[in-house]
């Protein structure tokens, strides 16, 4: 059952505690649930997702985000690769995390992102072979929301049929024709039929997380239906801070970690939880190495600066953090059709629009901002000695999204407008999440490390060139106008790199902060099995164990890597 208040929990005893409900703990704490004769406890900081029109609705979703209330609203620290700019750091706060809030975009990566990981890991259950079917029982590939034929812009058999999580193409936009033309005119940007073959290179029609027009996350796909399926054992808490993880033994010599302490939202009252079997924790790339760090697991030094004992010295923690750079380049255009900037700034068309959604599920607000994406490789030779950070020959350094409008948080008043977001999708840098205090409920401090290499700063200004030779396709000679804004007069290296570091922003894919390493191994925070190293009782299965951020949008990739976590916990004979 789903409670709020912590005293109505029926037990302080589960086999399994999950902490932290987006996708990662939402597929875990589904898919442990339906082992025989197991009680599953989910706890998450943030309320239920249902009932909240916004997150519902796909168009919806750059609402969500910063500064709202379904956030947590971090801030980084100044970047100096951004000119010393803090950014805002969206990351989701209730039943779904932040696939409740994210963008819907669904991307898998490469064949050699997870060929890399299961390479770094020492272990071939994160390789692409290992990977494709999970991908597949994830899954329901379903038509898209505007019922037009995608014969053409998406390939079916790379695809699962049966799985919990609907995926479609969006609806038909109309700008679709003519980004495609692109494709057949400049023969750099080739046409890729599904980006989610593992083979990326290529620019085609983007896909979603949705199903009947509305949102599909860990807690729609995952949590909810569990939760409803009576012959599962799911107890979720919502609106519950988990402040630390609590030792309660020793086994092997090691200290056991099976206790959770929380408090209510608003309540300074700590409560505690055991686990009989193990504790995941799934609170994301920030926030679990926050709270491993509060529970006394991470470089001893650090913590003894800030004032926590340390228990376990585990140096990688926090450190290894990778993100995607975005920048977004914008358009005037001639168009004659509705742009999102009409929805944006036409309160009439905006009502429309969304009683078409609330009747039917129908019209623009049932599909997600993007339409087209393509993955790319900056010219041969051009890194040179920089090296190369990408992840093979299948693995993009750059991505590049089409919006259909003014991709910003200030629509100009007038003006229609075509944007073309650069990604920088495999990048070298590596930041950091530390502790800013020993309050649990105090914010980390959060470092990118945003453009500090040179590779990735290259990366970022080929990719502007490549938006600026896609903007002169002939496909675009009668819609798109000029540059506006920051963009409008760019045009050498040093004018480039400008604009890049003073208008680049996050995708909000945080990587890396608990990375796993081959067992043995005394790098990492996590060995392959996704068990924390150096003690008992404790895995960790969300985009922090990535030894290298995957090229692409998060969350596909990581709700396989989640089923297979979740098939690995099954297996494991428990003593774990
Ligand atoms: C604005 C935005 C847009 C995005 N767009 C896309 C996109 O279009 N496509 C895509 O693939 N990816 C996108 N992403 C990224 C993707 O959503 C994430 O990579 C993915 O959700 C990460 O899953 P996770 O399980 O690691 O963490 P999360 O989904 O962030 O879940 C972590 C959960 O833990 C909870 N939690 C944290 N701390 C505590 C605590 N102390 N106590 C209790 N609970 C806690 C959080 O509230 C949250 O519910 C986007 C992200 C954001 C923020």
């Amino acid at each position: 059952a789903l409670y709020s208040n912590p005293t109505d929990l029926p037990s302080t005893s589960y086999d399994y505690v999950v902490v932290g409900a987006g996708v990662g703990g939402g597929v875990i704490a589904g898919r442990l649930a339906e082992l025989q004769n197991v009680r599953v406890l989910l706890i998450e900081a943030g309320p239920d997702n249902r009932g909240l029109e916004a997150v519902a609705v796909p168009f919806l979703c750059t609402t969500l985000s910063p500064n709202t209330v379904y956030d947590w609203n971090y801030t980084t620290t100044p970047q100096t690769g951004l000119f010393g700019r803090s950014i805002a750091y969206p990351r989701g706060r209730l039943l779904g995390g932040s696939s409740s809030t994210n963008y819907l975009g669904w991307t898998r990566g490469s064949q050699d992102d997870y060929d890399r990981m299961a390479r770094a890991s020492g272990d071939e259950r994160w390789s692409w072979k290992a990977l494709e079917p999970m991908f597949r029982k994830v899954e329901q590939l379903l038509p898209p929301p505007d019922g037009h034929n995608t014969a053409g812009q998406i390939d079916p058999s790379v695809h699962g049929r049966a799985g919990p999580l609907g995926v479609v193409v969006g609806s038909s936009l109309p700008i679709d024709d003519m980004v495609i033309n692109v494709t057949k005119q400049l023969p750099e940007f080739p046409f890729n039929l599904d980006m989610n073959s593992g083979k990326p290179i290529g620019l085609g029609y983007s896909q979603a997380s949705m199903r009947n027009g509305s949102r599909e996350s860990s807690a729609t796909a995952y949590i909810h239906p569990a939760l409803a399926a009576a012959n599962l054992r799911l107890d979720v808490l919502v609106n519950a801070h988990v402040t630390k993880l609590l030792q309660t033994g020793h086994e092997d010599g090691l200290p056991a970690l099976r206790g959770v302490q929380f408090a209510a939202v608003g309540n300074a009252t700590f409560h505690t939880v055991n686990a009989t079997r193990e504790v995941i924790l799934s609170a994301g790339a920030v926030a679990t190495p926050q709270i491993l760090m509060l529970s006394g697991i991470g470089n001893a030094t650090h913590l003894n600066a800030t004032g926590i004992v340390p228990l376990v010295h585990l140096p990688a923690v926090g450190q290894n953090l990778q993100d995607h750079v975005s920048l977004r380049s914008i358009f005037l255009v001639n168009s004659t059709d509705i742009t999102y900037d009409d929805l944006h700034r036409n309160a009439a068309l905006n009502a429309t629009m969304m009683s078409a959604w609330e009747r039917t599920r129908s019209g623009n607000y049932s599909s997600p901002p993007t339409a087209q994406i393509g993955w790319f490789k900056v010219p041969r030779d051009a890194l040179g000695s920089l090296g190369d950070a990408s992840a093979g020959p299948t693995s993009p350094h750059y991505e590049i999204v089409f919006v259909d409008g003014y991709s910003g948080a200030s629509v100009p008043e007038t003006g229609r407008y075509l944007s073309i977001v650069s990604v920088v999708v495999s990048p070298s840098a590596r930041g950091s999440i530390t502790l800013a205090s020993a309050s649990p409920f105090a914010n980390p401090v959060i470092d990118l490390a945003f453009l500090s290499t040179p590779a990735d700063i290259l990366v970022a200004r080929e990719a502007v060139k490549a938006v600026q030779r896609l903007a002169a396709a002939p496909a675009f000679k009668d819609y798109i106008v000029a540059p506006v804004g920051a963009f409008a007069n760019v045009s050498t290296d040093d004018q480039i790199d400008a604009y890049v570091r003073g208008n680049s922003d996050s995708l909000w894919h945080p990587a890396g902060t608990a990375r796993m390493a081959p067992f043995g191994s005394s790098e990492g925070v996590v060995n392959p099995d996704l068990t924390v190293k150096k003690m008992r009782g404790l895995r960790v299965v969300d985009t922090s164990i990535y030894p290298f951020i995957p090229a692409a949008h998060l969350q596909a990739g990581l709700y396989a890597v989640a089923e297979q976590a979740a098939n690995i916990i099954k297996a494991s004979v428990h003593r774990p």
